[in-house]
């Protein structure tokens, strides 16, 4: 029997997530009811999954549903926001009950375990599209603009699991078991470190999360604070599976430009750093510093011979080509 788009919303998406009580009316009716605390401020993200480009054909449906919500609740974590409602548009080639019932899943026990309510969205027939949003409520907001020279450069977790987890899904490289399955999680079931945003809203002067490559998104925090960066290239905390599969230098490499790591890139002035290490620690996150901001513009990276050079931004970018 065939799914109507009435029965597919009621079964899979009606209650998805957290019972949360600032949700008055959510899936259902023409528009969400939301009861937001008085003078709390908002923050409001969305972000878009299109099957070939941000995952691949045929991926399981469970990390779709998980990665779609991840990416957003990510941008979240880099504004230091608390999450707290999500919509979805999800557009789609068939109502296939096994898919659905992987995608939901991976969806909505993400959301749970963020206590985040599904509130709404929108079903329609067509290529393989998820665009969530989120909402969550901000005290101490973590904008891109506020890096000052002298801030040391901080990243979270590892970087690098995301690009050469893609090089393992796709099948052009075939490391061991135990590593293969880590690299293919980080690819596929990135964490967003919301945690770890609100423990450095409080202390961080800037945050971005890395969805394109450390080297894009580090710049755009120099872009919007006028300032520039060396990075310690020996200092960045590169996956281990990554570097056993592909070697240090293709890891260091899609650290740099890789992305779909979504780690969140921090500055913090020195006489924070300590208490911010101990703050993600409490989390269970990790810190690690990776460099510092100058007053002169530009990406640079020391290597390991000491020798700085200028770093090209690289990074995912949607429609640029390559001459
Ligand atoms: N089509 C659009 N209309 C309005 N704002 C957009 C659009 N696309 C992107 N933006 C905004 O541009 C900024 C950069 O977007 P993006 O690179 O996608 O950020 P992120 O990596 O945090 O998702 C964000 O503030 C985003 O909200
Ligand atoms: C099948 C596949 N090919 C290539 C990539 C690489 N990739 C696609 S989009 C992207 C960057 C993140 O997506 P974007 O839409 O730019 O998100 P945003 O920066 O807005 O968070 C990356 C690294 C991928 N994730 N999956
Ligand atoms: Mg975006």
């Amino acid at each position: 029997m065939s799914l109507s788009e009435f029965d597919l919303i009621d079964r899979y998406f009606a209650h998805c997530g957290a019972l949360r009580p600032d949700v008055e009316l959510g899936v259902g009716d023409d528009a969400a009811l939301l009861i937001p605390a008085a003078g709390r401020r908002l923050a409001w993200a969305t972000d878009t999954l299109v099957a070939g480009r941000h995952f691949p054909e045929g991926a399981d449906p469970a990390a779709v549903g998980h990665k779609a919500l991840a990416v957003n609740l990510s941008d979240l974590a880099a504004m230091g926001a608390q999450p707290a409602w999500a919509t979805l548009a999800l557009t789609l080639p068939e109502a296939e009950e096994a898919w659905l019932t992987g995608f939901a899943a991976g969806l909505c026990d993400l959301a749970t375990e963020h206590e985040v309510a599904l509130v709404g969205g929108d079903t329609t027939g067509g290529p393989l599209t998820v665009t969530v949003g989120v909402a969550g409520f901000v005290d101490r907001p973590l904008p891109r603009g506020g890096a000052r020279p002298g801030d040391g450069i901080w990243v979270t977790g590892e970087l690098g699991g995301g690009g050469i987890g893609l090089e393992v899904v796709l099948g052009r490289l075939t490391p061991g078991d135990a590593d293969g399955e880590v690299l293919r999680e980080r690819y596929y079931r990135p964490q967003p470190r919301v945690r770890a945003g609100r423990a450095l809203a409080r202390r961080a002067t800037a945050a971005v999360d890395v969805s394109d490559g450390l080297a894009a998104d580090l710049g755009h925090i120099l872009a919007a604070s006028g300032a520039g960066a060396t990075l310690e290239l020996v200092d960045l905390p590169l996956v281990p599976a990554g570097v056993r599969a592909a070697g240090e230098e293709v890891a260091r490499q899609a650290a740099l430009a890789g992305g779909d790591d979504y780690e969140l890139v921090v500055t913090l002035p020195p006489a924070v750093e300590e208490e911010a290490v101990a703050a993600v620690a409490e989390t269970g996150g990790t810190l690690t510093r990776i460099g510092t901001i100058d007053p002169e513009p530009g990406l640079r990276g020391r290597g390991a011979d000491g020798h700085v050079a200028l770093l090209a931004a690289g990074g995912h970018d949607h429609f640029r080509r390559d001459p």
